[in-house]
């Protein structure tokens, strides 16, 4: 059931994804649920919750992530930054939804990076790690850093400045459109996308703030 529902909302995402990755997205759900008891990895528990709401969910950025990787001058070799990704979302469903690209899933609390080190390892993925730090003390670089359910824009932005490259954007998974936090982040941050998500089976509003710092700082 799981199975198929995972097959049809990747198809309504318009997403490729190989049999070997629909396998390790059902195994990652499969660890989330064996774990969450232990690890308080995140407050949904109901396996088809799970499902829309955390795999489909974090697979609905998966497309705007790969368009944008394709046009950066370090193409395959990106690395990406989750950063407070907890039960690691969307972390780890970028680590196997972009193979190429190599994710750290950033996170303050032990046992949530340790999950990460542990489903890497499980899901034979030797592109994602899982590292337990305050995202402030992060040096990087790194071409993509995301985050969702974390903070204010403001917060996240300033808390993650120093581990971006040259060239390197904020991917920030929201719910509605965030005016406010928009409107609160400073100067030297500009945003250049709100982009909608449409999650299948999930009748609820979502967008990526695509953000970068403002030519005014990098020329500074
Ligand atoms: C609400 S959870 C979101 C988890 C996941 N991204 C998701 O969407 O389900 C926020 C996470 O951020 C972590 N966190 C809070 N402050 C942090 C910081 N300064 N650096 C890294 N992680 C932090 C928390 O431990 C928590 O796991």
């Amino acid at each position: 059931m799981m199975e198929a529902a995972l097959r049809q909302g990747a198809q309504a995402l318009g997403l490729a994804l190989n049999e070997g990755q629909i396998a390790q997205l059902l195994d990652f759900l499969a660890l989330l649920q064996k774990w969450n008891k232990v690890y308080n990895l995140t407050a949904v528990r109901d396996p088809q919750e799970m499902l829309t709401h955390h795999l489909l969910d974090s697979l609905a950025a998966v497309a705007p992530l790969r368009r944008h990787l394709a046009g950066l001058p370090v193409g395959q070799g990106a690395r990406l930054l989750d950063v407070g990704s907890g039960g690691g979302l969307p972390g780890v469903v970028f680590a196997i939804c972009c193979p190429e690209v190599d994710v750290s899933c950033v996170d303050t609390v032990a046992k949530k990076a340790a999950f990460i080190q542990q489903a890497a390892a499980a899901l034979k993925l030797p592109n994602l790690h899982g590292i337990h730090a305050r995202v402030e003390t992060l040096a990087g670089p790194f071409d993509v850093v995301s985050c969702r359910a974390f903070a204010a824009l403001a917060d996240f932005t300033a808390w993650s400045r120093q581990a971006l490259a040259p060239h390197a954007v904020w991917l920030a998974m929201k719910g509605r459109h965030p005016s406010d936090e928009i409107a609160a982040l400073p100067a030297t941050v500009q945003v250049f996308h709100v982009e909608p998500l449409t999650v299948p089976g999930l009748d609820a509003e979502r967008c990526i703030v695509w953000m970068r710092p403002a030519a005014s700082e990098a020329v500074a």
